[in-house]
C-alpha cells in the first residue's frame, strides 16, 4: 500500500493529482474570505485585516487575514492559562483522543490544505500534500509515543530503610502555557508539531504563524477547533512578528517556548528566554547551512538526482537544503553534466500544475535576494554553471520565480557560511572525503549533511560529520526529506539548542519538567 513521506512523494498514485486537482479547484472558487484569530474558542477578528496575495501571481488575494496586535496576544495568553488547570488535569487517554481526532481531520481534509499551502507558499503539489501528511502524522505519533512513555511516569525502588517504607517516584509535568513560532516554508507542519507536543504533555498554547502563511495556521486553528479541543487550550494569532512575537515572549504567563526560524531570531528568543527571573524553556530550531561530499566512489546518478532534488525542492527553501557541494576532482566534470541536464529538465512555473516542480519564491524580497546574491558570486569569482537568472516574462511575470542556480565558487567566498534559503548551490572540488568533510565541518550551523560514496565511506562520515540528520547514497534526497517515525529531524551547534531532534524519542519530555516524589508511609 502507498504510504505518502518525503521519500515516496516523488512517484504517488495517479488519483493523488485528481483529487489534488478537484480540491485546488474548489479551494480557488473560495479564495478571498476574511479570516479571524482563535482565541478561547471562538474566532475573533482583530479590528485590522489584511492581504494576503500568492507567490505565483500577485494578482490573486487568498484571503484577508486578521493582523492581531499586542491585546490580542494578551488575551490569548490568558485564557491559555485559565485553560491549564483542567487541560494538564485531563486523562491522557481524552487528550489523545482529540488530538487524534485532530489527525482525522487533517487527514479527512489534505488535499483542500494541500492546495492552499501551494497557493500559499508557492510549494509544489508534492511537496504541499507531503507536508498536510506530515503534520497528521505528528499528531499521531506524538499521541503514540506518549501513551508508549506512559507520560514519563515512573516508580522508583523504595529508600533502603529499615524500619519504613519510603516510597519513590520520578513524575513528569506540563510546564503552562506553550508558544509556539513558525516559519513560512513550513507553516503547517512546523506549527501542528510542536502544537501537537505541547498539548499532549499537558500544557496549553497560543500559536503564532509568519507573517507570509497566515492561512496555514488558521487552517490548522480550524482542525483544532474542529475537533472539539476545550476553549483556551489551543489558541491562534496571525499578524506582524514586530507587534506580537515579543509581546508573546516577554508574556509573564509564557512557561516556554517552540521557536522555528533563522538563527538571528533564534539565537535571539532564546537569548530572552533565559534572561528574567529565571530560565524558561526554549526549544530553537534554526537555519541550515548543509553540505554534502562526493566522492569518486559514488554512484553518480543517485548523487545527482539526490543533490537536484534537495537543493532545489521547494526553491532552495528547507532548512535541510542543500547549499553546499564538495566533489572529488576525478568525477566532478561528470557530476557536473549530469546536474546540468538535470536542472535544464525541472519543470519551472505554476507549482499547482502537475507538469510544475519548480515554482516562485515565496516573496518579493525573496526574489530581489536571489538577483543580489547571484550578482556577489559573480563578483567574487565564482562561475554560474547554471541559472542565475530573475524570470519577469510571460507566465513568470506576475509571480517571484527565479533559476536553479549552481555556481563553482571559491574557496574564499563569503557566501559559503550564509544561509541564502535560495535555489543556489555552490560547488568546488576536493582532493579526498577527509577534506570534504573538514570542509562540511567548517560552519557554526549544523543541520543536515549527505555523502555518496562506499560503505567504508559512508561509515568514516558519519563518524566525524556534525550534523544532526545525516543521510548516505540517497537519490530522494542529499539532506532532505526527514519524515516523523522515520527520521528524527534536529540540528546541532547554531541549528538547534536542544540536540533533541523533533519525532525522536526525546522530544516530549522537553515539554515537560521532572518532580521526585518521595512519601514516607
Ligand atoms: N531547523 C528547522 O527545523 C527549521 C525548519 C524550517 C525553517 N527553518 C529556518 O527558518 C528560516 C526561514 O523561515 P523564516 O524566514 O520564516 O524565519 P524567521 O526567523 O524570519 O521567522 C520565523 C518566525 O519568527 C517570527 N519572528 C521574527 N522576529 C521575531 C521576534 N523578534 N520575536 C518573535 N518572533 C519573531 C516570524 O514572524 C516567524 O513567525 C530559515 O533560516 C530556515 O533554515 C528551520
Ligand atoms: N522536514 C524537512 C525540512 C523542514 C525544514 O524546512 C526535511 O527534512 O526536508
Amino acid at each position: 500500500m502507498y504510504k505518502l513521506t518525503y521519500s515516496t512523494m516523488f512517484d504517488p498514485p495517479p488519483e493523488m493529482h485528481s483529487r489534488f486537482d478537484a480540491a485546488l479547484k474548489e479551494v480557488r472558487s473560495q479564495l478571498g474570505a476574511k479570516h479571524a484569530l482563535h482565541i478561547d474558542g471562538e474566532d475573533v477578528h482583530a479590528q485590522q485585516h489584511r492581504d494576503k496575495r500568492s507567490p505565483i501571481d500577485r494578482d490573486v488575494v487568498l484571503g484577508a487575514f486578521s493582523q492581531a496586535t499586542a491585546a490580542d496576544a494578551d488575551r490569548a495568553m490568558q485564557a491559555a492559562k485559565a485553560a491549564l488547570p483542567k487541560w494538564r488535569a485531563t486523562p491522557v487517554a481524552e487528550r489523545t483522543r482529540l488530538l487524534r481526532k485532530v489527525a482525522q481531520l487533517i487527514e479527512e481534509r489534505v488535499y483542500q490544505i494541500s492546495a492552499a499551502l501551494a497557493l500559499e507558499v508557492g510549494k509544489n503539489r508534492m511537496e504541499a500534500l507531503g507536508e498536510t501528511q506530515e503534520t497528521a502524522d505528528f499528531f499521531t505519533v506524538y499521541c503514540d509515543d506518549f501513551e508508549k512513555q506512559q507520560s514519563f511516569d515512573h516508580v522508583l525502588p523504595n529508600d533502603p530503610l529499615p524500619n519504613a517504607v519510603s516510597r519513590n517516584r520520578s513524575v513528569m509535568k506540563p510546564y503552562g502555557v506553550w508558544v509556539v513560532i513558525t516559519p513560512f516554508n513550513f507553516p503547517f507542519a512546523l506549527a501542528g508539531g510542536p502544537v501537537a507536543a505541547a498539548l499532549v504533555t499537558g500544557n496549553t498554547v497560543v500559536l503564532k504563524g509568519a507573517s507570509e502563511t497566515p492561512w496555514a495556521g488558521r487552517l490548522l486553528a480550524d482542525c483544532l477547533r474542529d475537533a472539539g479541543l476545550p476553549p483556551g487550550v489551543f489558541n491562534y494569532l496571525s499578524g506582524p512578528s514586530a507587534a506580537i512575537g515579543d509581546a508573546l515572549i516577554q508574556h509573564p504567563h509564557t512557561a516556554g517556548v517552540t521557536f522555528t526560524g533563522s538563527y538571528d531570531v533564534g539565537m535571539k528568543i532564546a537569548r530572552q528566554m533565559i534572561q528574567g527571573r529565571y530560565p524558561r524553556p526554549c526549544i530553537a530550531e534554526m537555519g541550515g547551512k548543509n553540505a554534502c561530499v562526493v566522492t569518486a566512489k559514488a554512484d553518480l546518478e543517485r548523487a545527482a538526482a539526490g543533490i537536484v532534488r534537495s537543493a532545489y525542492g521547494m526553491g532552495g527553501q528547507k532548512c535541510s537544503a542543500l547549499s553546499r557541494l564538495y566533489v572529488e576532482d576525478a568525477v566532478a566534470d561528470e557530476l557536473v553534466a549530469k546536474l546540468r541536464s538535470k536542472i535544464a529538465a525541472l519543470g519551472i512555473g505554476d507549482p499547482t500544475r502537475v507538469e510544475n516542480w519548480f515554482g516562485p519564491v515565496v516573496s518579493e524580497k525573496a526574489q530581489r535576494d536571489y538577483a543580489r546574491y547571484v550578482e556577489q558570486l559573480r563578483t567574487g569569482g565564482a562561475t554560474i554553471v547554471a541559472g542565475g537568472e530573475v524570470l519577469t516574462q510571460g507566465a513568470f511575470a506576475n509571480g517571484y520565480f527565479v533559476t536553479p542556480t549552481l555556481a563553482e565558487a571559491p574557496a574564499d567566498h563569503a557566501l559559503w557560511r550564509e544561509e541564502m534559503f535560495l535555489p543556489i548551490l555552490m560547488w568546488r572540488r576536493i582532493r579526498s572525503l577527509d577534506e570534504g568533510v573538514d570542509l562540511a565541518n567548517d560552519s557554526d550551523l549544523g543541520l543536515t549533511a549527505g555523502v555518496y560514496g562506499s560503505d567504508e565511506e559512508v561509515k568514516s562520515f558519519l563518524d566525524r560529520i556534525e550534523a544532526g540528520v545525516t543521510y548516505a547514497n540517497r537519490p530522494q534526497g542529499a539532506t532532505t526529506g526527514a519524515w516523523p517515525g522515520y527520521q528524527p529531524f534536529g540540528g546541532w551547534k547554531g541549528s538547534g539548542n536542544t540536540g533533541k531532534a523533533i519525532a525522536s524519542f526525546y522530544y516530549l519530555a522537553q515539554y515537560m519538567r521532572e518532580q521526585s516524589q518521595t512519601i514516607v508511609e
